[in-house]
């Protein structure tokens, strides 16, 4: 089990958040427009053929890096670890555990010191960092935010097939679990697991994968969600909304789901809540708890369950993709009527609300 394999195991890295992420886009342009023009994201750094962007909040480099290449796939998901000595932690750890380590000097990835970039166990291309150069932080930079301001990076969310692996592998890194989605027979259909004090640093979602499901930036004020949503409509641009704006029930997030013009998933989410204690209670949704992914009931999109980006190997190649075995969410629960409820035991009509078409 978990506890004996990491009991041979060297030492795990000291993960303090998730901090930033690589995309390829197809047209640089077009990306740009999405992500400065309409979510305001600040560029620090523009090459001809990467654009560095940072949300406001962030003195590191960047939160971002939209690289131009020839299939739209996630590069790179970024941890920043607690200090330069953990690169040395992380590269034997991961030497330990037999999966491609990379090495990178200092100014590889503009911006950033020495990185070990791994393929994680779960298929992902994962860096970690500490040296960065650090840049004017905009917390206060009123004149530049914007009515929708995005604060900060706050999520990863990946799919992969085996959530009970995925978690365990997490688990080695000394991720706590906060929340999560299960039946009646213990199958894990999502998990969500932190280093940072509150719900999530990372989302496992049970999936066909390795797939990056979604790259999240929060915002202070559940008002500048709406007003996204609002200039989307402005910009007759309305379709790059996927799902929501809505109340989550797992985090209890206010959120909104948009595709950029590459189809990459991009959330927007605030008010999630504190985790920092060490005896932070774990919730456990019902899979068949209407209320679980959006609190007022409203269905998940079925692309929401469905799509999701390619991941690259440390070579720039599309990772393989594994089949999950264990049985879908999205199956379980979309169109499904009857198999969802939103109270569970009073005996009305148990199902969803008047009106559910998917
Ligand atoms: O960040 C998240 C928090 C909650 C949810 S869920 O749809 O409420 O499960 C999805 C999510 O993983 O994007
Ligand atoms: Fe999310």
């Amino acid at each position: 089990n978990s506890q004996d394999r990491s009991a041979n195991l060297p030492p795990a890295p000291d993960v303090i958040r998730a901090a930033s992420a690589e995309l390829i886009v197809s047209d640089l342009a077009a990306s740009r427009a999405f992500y400065v023009d309409v979510l305001r994201l600040v560029v620090t750094e523009e090459t001809d053929d990467a654009i560095y962007l940072r949300s406001f909040e962030e003195y590191l480099h960047h939160s971002l890096v939209l690289r131009k290449g020839p299939v739209p796939a996630c590069a790179a998901l970024s941890y920043r670890v607690r200090s330069a000595a953990e690169l040395d932690v992380a590269q034997t750890y991961y030497q330990a555990l037999g999966v491609p380590v990379r090495r990178l000097s200092a100014g590889t990835k503009r911006g950033i010191g020495e990185i070990v970039a791994i393929e994680d166990p779960l298929g992902f291309p994962v860096e970690f960092f500490y040296d960065a150069e650090h840049v004017e932080r905009f917390t206060q930079r009123y004149d530049v935010h914007g009515a929708g301001a995005i604060a900060r990076l706050d999520h990863f969310n990946v799919v992969t097939p085996d959530i009970a692996a995925a978690r365990s592998y997490y688990e080695g890194l000394d991720f706590k679990v906060s929340e999560d989605i299960q039946d009646s027979d213990h199958t894990v259909y999502a998990a969500w697991m932190y280093r940072k004090a509150t719900v999530h640093d990372v989302a496992l979602t049970g999936g066909d994968g390795p797939r990056l499901h979604h790259i999240a930036f929060s915002t202070n004020e559940r008002h500048q969600i709406l007003h996204i949503c609002d200039q989307l409509g402005a910009l007759r641009q309305s379709d790059k909304i996927e799902r929501g704006p809505g109340r989550h029930g797992v985090s209890n997030a206010f959120y909104l789901y948009l595709r950029d013009p590459d189809g990459h998933r991009i959330e927007i989410y605030t008010q999630d809540y504190y985790t920092g204690d060490p005896d932070n209670p774990v919730i456990t949704w019902d899979v068949h708890d209407n209320q679980r992914r959006d609190w007022w009931g409203t269905p998940v999109v079925p692309s929401w369950y469905a799509e999701a980006s390619p991941v690259l190997n440390l070579d720039g190649e599309v990772a393989d993709i594994v089949e999950r075995v264990e049985s879908s969410e999205a199956a379980l629960t979309i169109g499904a009527d009857g198999f969802s409820y939103t109270r569970r035991d009073d005996g009305s009509k148990e199902g969803v609300k008047l009106g559910e078409q998917v």
